[in-house]
């Protein structure tokens, strides 16, 4: 069958810039990957018709799942040398995170997530106590930004996978006497985190935990087991083109979450964010497992729009998406 998307402009310029990326010897920061990623970023910004996730030749579903590892290699190299320069070159790192390119990135996606946060907390409620961000990076600059400016009392635990990345982080906060006391490091994959997960109030997901769809719902499936009933899940994911540089979460692999809101920016933030809470424990079983669209699903109760719709008070449901398969 020819495949006629890879005519599309679009698709022509992402797959030649991807030629160019990966014949590299090395992603660390330089003028010429410096140049390649950021045309890959700005041809890849402007909305898309193309359902990236959705292409219909094998060879673009691999050129997108190198692409997208390409890209998180590159981001981590970038974030390991200017956290490198911060640690290094400032007594005050916090005061000079200018330095690095993407700073205000990092200030309008901390803004943007905050703001969705809020929408699904209790108006004069309290703030999220603990949060979790999971795949924090030697830059986190997610945690920094939202602990300094938004959740100016919560207490931030950072996890990441790479054991080098929570030195680097901790360096970045260790003479800031707020932040060095609410934003902690540990190093940890998310899949050996489990009963500590039910502490957090809110958990922050970042974009390259789960680079393909497989793992990016096992670890959705992780974080139902663990995470607290009623917690929220700030999770990123990406949306058109953007989807050709980080991995999608759809709703519909958020079983056992119910997802409240999905913001695709237009703007220069590259993430979609996706806000969903934890569901409570199914309240019965007696409901026929679902099968098909449509049909009855398992009852979670108080919960997950997405999936099932209650009637008032009987507990029984109907599949408006897809059912609840267990
Ligand atoms: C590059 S950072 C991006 C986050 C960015 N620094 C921020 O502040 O929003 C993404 C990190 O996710 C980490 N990561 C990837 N898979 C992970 C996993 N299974 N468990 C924990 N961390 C993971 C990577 O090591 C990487 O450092």
């Amino acid at each position: 069958m020819v495949c006629q998307v890879r005519d599309h402009p679009l698709v022509q310029k992402v797959t030649r810039l991807y030629e160019k990326i990966s014949s590299l010897d090395d992603l660390r920061p330089s003028k010429d990957v410096d140049a390649l990623f950021t045309q890959l970023v700005l041809t890849c910004i402007p909305p898309s018709p193309i359902d990236v996730t959705a292409l219909p030749c094998p060879w673009l579903h691999l050129m997108r799942s190198h692409l997208i590892k390409l890209c998180g290699q590159a981001e981590s190299l970038l974030e390991s040398h200017f956290s490198t320069l911060l640690g290094d070159s400032y007594q005050l790192p916090i005061h000079n995170l200018q330095v690095f390119p993407y700073y205000s990135n990092y200030i309008n996606l901390a803004r943007l997530e905050f703001s969705l946060l809020k929408d699904h907390l209790p108006r004069d409620g309290p703030l999220p106590r603990k949060v979790a961000f999971v795949g924090s990076g030697p830059l986190p600059l997610s945690s920094i930004v939202l602990a300094r400016d938004h959740l100016t009392s919560s207490i931030f635990y950072n996890y990441d996978i790479d054991p080098s990345a929570a030195s680097m982080a901790k360096k970045l906060v260790s003479s800031d006497p707020d932040l060095s006391q609410r934003v902690l490091f540990r190093t940890s994959d998310i899949f050996n985190l489990t009963e500590e997960l039910g502490e957090y109030d809110v958990v922050f997901l970042a974009a390259l935990v789960g680079l393909d769809k497989e793992e990016k719902v096992r670890v959705v499936r992780h974080l139902v087991k663990y995470m607290k009933d009623e917690a929220m899940l700030m999770a990123r994911s990406a949306h058109g083109a953007r989807a050709f540089l980080y991995p999608v979460l759809e709703p519909s692999e958020l079983q056992g979450f119910k997802v409240l809101s999905v913001h695709h920016p237009s703007d220069e933030v590259i993430n979609s964010v996706v806000v969903a809470r934890k569901c409570p424990p199914l309240q019965s079983m007696f409901l026929p497992k679902v099968g098909k669209k449509g049909e009855q699903v398992v009852g979670c109760n108080k919960c997950s729009k997405q999936f099932c719709d209650f009637d008032s008070g009987n507990n029984r449901g109907t599949a408006i998406d897809s059912g609840l398969i267990l």
